[in-house]
């Protein structure tokens, strides 16, 4: 029996998941992120590598890992970062915004000023950018510390970079010279067998491949169940993003929409910053549990536009777009009920303009990541959306990422 990891790096830590030939989860563990750095991102997967238990080692065949979309950084030749991490939700690229939309074309994902494509014109244009630099997703840098490969990434982290999923290229608008470009395969790809040292260091057969990995929210979809176009996967963790199948590619950077390749079909939606990390801010997680039990079923009157900072991504894409969490009652219920609804409310408007702009129908809404284990606020979401909303099958993105290790180029699950 051979067995098969994924690891998903998630904004509050990483989670690993290990899967047998069944595609059954054999194992798991989850490690928190203190910081959001290489240093950090490495600790962490070294502990998920140490703690595998030595029954599974030997029969690991493969390992793929998932990271967040658009968190990216900058190497030297010896793939030692060499710049800042600039995470997702990373606005300092808004500085370069209108060199950015004299490149990009209309509408396209690459246009927003969170995107790769806007970080790596900011980067080109530090006086500190040094002359053999690579440009690296998270997952990329994470993959390339197990296989030892420079510069490989996938198909899903490089969207945003502008990479052309379809015709499989980079656009020639899309400046190579320095820093180098990831060269991209398709998720799940085989690209090398981990390096002596990571076998010999973490106990793990020489042969265990590192295929090409994903996003943390299309991870999540693989795992959940969902396969038919007008059914989507909302991820309920530190963020909200949405993701609805569909035949038809739509992509509107004015709204930050946006498609994912996945197979023959596209995975249509996009990200917004509002989400789990709001509601850490003002409730720990007992509270969450504890006043989540006794939430109202009618829609809260309180309409907020939960956000940690100012800037949207999705269904509004404006850097500068206000937190509104004002009026905040006396009561903590109430609180929470109007943070909650008003999140479903953000949900709905965002499926309701990927229908307008060309996706299919909403059918049916899996839902992932921490919020998942919330049926009050399933049952908000439901009122909102008008359609069936369920827990996904295996809500954790690991899974989908251990899925994917197990696969030789993307496929549907
Ligand atoms: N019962 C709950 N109801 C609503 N949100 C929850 C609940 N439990 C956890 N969360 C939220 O889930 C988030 C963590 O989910 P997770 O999927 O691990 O996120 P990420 O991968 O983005 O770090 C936290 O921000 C937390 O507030
Ligand atoms: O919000 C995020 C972090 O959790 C990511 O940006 C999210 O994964 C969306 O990216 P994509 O749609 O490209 O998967």
């Amino acid at each position: 029996m051979g067995y098969a990891l994924g690891i998903d790096f998630g904004t509050s830590g990483l989670r690993a998941i290990l899967i047998n030939e069944a595609k059954k989860p054999i194992w798991q563990t989850r490690v928190s992120l203190e910081q959001q750095t290489p240093r950090a991102w490495w600790m962490g997967l070294s502990t998920v590598l140490d703690e595998i238990p030595e029954l599974w080692r030997p029969g690991l065949l493969a390992i793929a890992l998932n990271g967040t979309s658009g968190t990216v950084l900058l190497c030297d030749d010896r793939g030692q970062p060499i710049s800042d991490t600039l995470l997702y939700n990373d606005s300092r690229a808004n500085s370069v915004s209108s060199q950015v939309q004299h490149l990009v074309p209309p509408q396209h994902p690459a246009a927003s000023s969170t995107s790769s494509f806007s970080k790596l014109i900011w980067f080109r244009q530090q006086s500190s950018l040094p002359g053999n630099s690579y440009f690296l997703h998270q997952a990329d840098w994470l993959s390339f510390r197990l296989h030892g490969q420079l510069g490989i990434s996938d198909y899903h982290n490089s969207l945003k970079l502008g990479y052309d999923p379809q015709s499989l290229s980079y656009p020639d608008w899309i400046p190579q010279d320095n820093p180098r470009l990831p060269h991209v395969v398709a998720p799940g790809t085989a690209i090398g067998p981990l390096t002596p040292d990571i076998s010999r260091r973490f106990g793990l057969p020489k042969t265990c491949q590192v295929h090409a990995g994903t996003t943390d929210s299309i991870a999540a979809f693989l795992a959940s169940g969902a396969s038919q176009p007008g059914e989507a996967v909302t991820s309920l963790g530190s963020t909200l993003v949405l993701k609805l199948l569909s035949h038809q590619r739509v992509d509107d950077s004015r709204y930050g929409v946006y498609s994912h390749r996945l197979g023959d079909l596209w995975l249509t939606g996009g990200a917004s910053n509002t989400g789990g990390a709001v509601l850490q801010r003002f409730f720990s997680q007992g509270e969450l549990e504890e006043l989540s039990d006794r939430l109202p079923h009618p829609p809260s009157p309180l309409q907020y536009y939960p956000l940690l900072q100012p800037g949207e991504r999705f269904p509004i894409n404006d850097p500068d777009y206000p937190p509104q969490l004002e009026p905040k009652p006396d009561n903590s219920l109430d609180f929470l009920h109007g943070l909650l609804d008003s999140m479903a409310r953000i949900e709905a408007q965002g499926y309701q303009r990927l229908r307008e702009l060309g996706a299919p129908e909403l059918k049916r809404v899996y839902t992932a990541g921490g919020g998942a284990n919330n049926d009050a606020w399933m049952r908000l979401r439901e009122a909102r959306l008008g359609v069936p909303v369920t827990r996904s099958l295996e809500t954790e993105a690991a899974y989908g990422t251990a899925l994917l290790a197990f696969s030789s180029g993307l496929k549907l699950p």
